[in-house]
Formats: structure tokens, sequence, C-alpha cells
């Protein structure tokens, strides 16, 4: 799989043959310099980008020869994103924000508003519900970012340095979240350039230049029975 940008001089292979199968319940870490073509490949395994070249699937399914709504509609339904800057609505209040997602997955307003209480409890923000997010700290922005990430019950969850702008505190939440996700089956593909996130990962991918350097089985887990979840293969 490859995403190339710009041409002749100008070209650059942001991603350039890498060939990825992500199992249903694994959690995968991506690590590699900054510039290494981390958060290009995570936008093309969520369908916010298509491939060059190679295909992508999700679950079984194409996702990158689908049109713009299709894929619109696949992102909504299946995938969660946890970004580093928490894109939250500001004008929205936290459980807004999360039900808003579930809204727009195809919830109706009184499952979107019970899964949106119940996900910002379980993320331990059930007291901050109704606060802006201006008038949160920024792990609880983030919390509240990954609550909204988990309100259509995705397949997978994207993460895209979710510690990036956190202290260390903050960080440990955010970190303690998804080890719960993790034990709780969720499918988690997070790039990071925290190495206690990477440590709690079943597979640590290394990236350089657009191409994996280095993956590593770290807990050997439960990969292996499980069905394919994503896979794209080299072309
Ligand atoms: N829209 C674009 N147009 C042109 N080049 C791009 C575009 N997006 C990314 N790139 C280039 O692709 C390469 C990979 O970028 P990417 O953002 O994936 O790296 P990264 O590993 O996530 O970096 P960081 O850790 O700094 O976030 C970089 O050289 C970047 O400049």
């Amino acid at each position: 799989m490859h995403k190339w940008y710009g041409r002749g001089e100008g070209l650059v292979r942001a991603v350039d043959g890498v060939d990825l199968e992500v199992r249903a319940g694994e959690t995968v870490a991506v690590m590699g310099p900054s510039g290494c073509g981390k958060s290009t490949l995570l936008h093309l395994l969520g369908g916010l980008d298509r491939p060059s070249r190679g295909e992508i699937e999700l679950n079984g399914r194409r996702i990158d020869d689908v049109s713009e709504t299709g894929v619109a509609r696949i992102r909504r339904s299946d995938v969660g994103f946890v970004f580093q800057t928490f894109h939250l609505m500001e004008e929205l209040t936290a459980v807004e924000n999360v039900e808003l997602s579930a809204l727009l997955a195809g919830r109706s307003p009184r499952t979107a508003r019970r899964r949106a209480l119940e996900l910002l409890e379980q993320v331990g923000l059930a007291d901050r519900a109704r606060f802006l997010p201006s008038a949160l700290s920024g792990g609880q922005r983030q919390r509240v970012a990954i609550a909204r990430a988990l309100s259509n019950e995705p397949l997978v969850v994207f993460a895209d340095e979710p510690t990036g702008n956190l202290d260390s505190a903050a960080t440990m939440d955010v970190l303690q979240l998804f080890d719960q996700l993790h034990a709780a089956g969720q499918t988690l593909v997070i790039v990071t350039h925290d190495s206690r996130i990477a440590a709690t990962a079943d597979r640590l991918i290394t990236m350089r230049d657009g191409v994996f350097v280095d993956e590593t089985w770290l807990s050997g887990g439960a990969t292996g029975q499980l069905s394919a979840l994503i896979g794209f293969d080299e072309q």
C-alpha cells in the first residue's frame, strides 16, 4: 500500500509499500520519527484518505474504492477517531459532543443520549456531562473525545498521538482508559511517541521513511484465532 503526495522533484512517498492485517481485539501501536508516515497510515486505514496504490479492507469490505458518501457512512458507523487536539465542538457540552456522534451513526435520540451518558461514566466524567469543553482540562477533553469515538460501537478506534497534548497525570488517565478498552476487546490502532502506550499494545510497529522497519509482538495475546478486521495488500 502506498500514499504519495506531489510529483517529480516534489514527490513525497509518505507511505511506501506496507502490508498490514489488524485482527479483531488487537491493539497495534505505531511509532517512528516525525514525518515517517504514521498519521498518513492511520488516515488511510480509517478511510480519511485514499491510497495511491493498494487496497484497504475493513471487516472484509473494501473501503478504498467506494464513493465519498459511502466511505463517510462507513466512518460514521464502524470507525472511531481520537486526535491529539481533541476536535470537540466547543459550543456543545460534553454529553452533546458524544451524543451527536451517536446520532450521526443512526442511533435514536433516546439511545444516543443514554449511550453518551454511559460512556461519560465509563471514562470517569459523569459529573462533567453538562460542561462545555472550555471548562474541562486537557485530559478531561481527551476522555470526552474517547467517549465520542466509542459512541457508534466502532469495529476499530484509531488514535493519533492521543497523549501528545497532555501532561503526565492526564497521560496516565488516558493510558489506563486505553488499557481498559483493550481488556474489553476493543480493536485499537494507536500512533504514539509514548513508549508507555506502546508497551501496552499487542504489537508494536516501527516506521521509517514510509515503510515498516520493525514489527514486534509484545504480548502474543489473542491474535491468531481471530478474524481479520482490517487488511491491506501490497500491490
Ligand atoms: N497533504 C500532504 N501533502 C504533501 N505532503 C504530505 C501531506 N501530508 C503528509 N505529507 C508528508 O508525508 C510525510 C509523512 O507525514 P505524516 O504526517 O504521515 O508523518 P508522521 O509520522 O505522522 O509525523 P509526526 O510524528 O510529525 O506527526 C511527511 O513528509 C509529510 O510532510
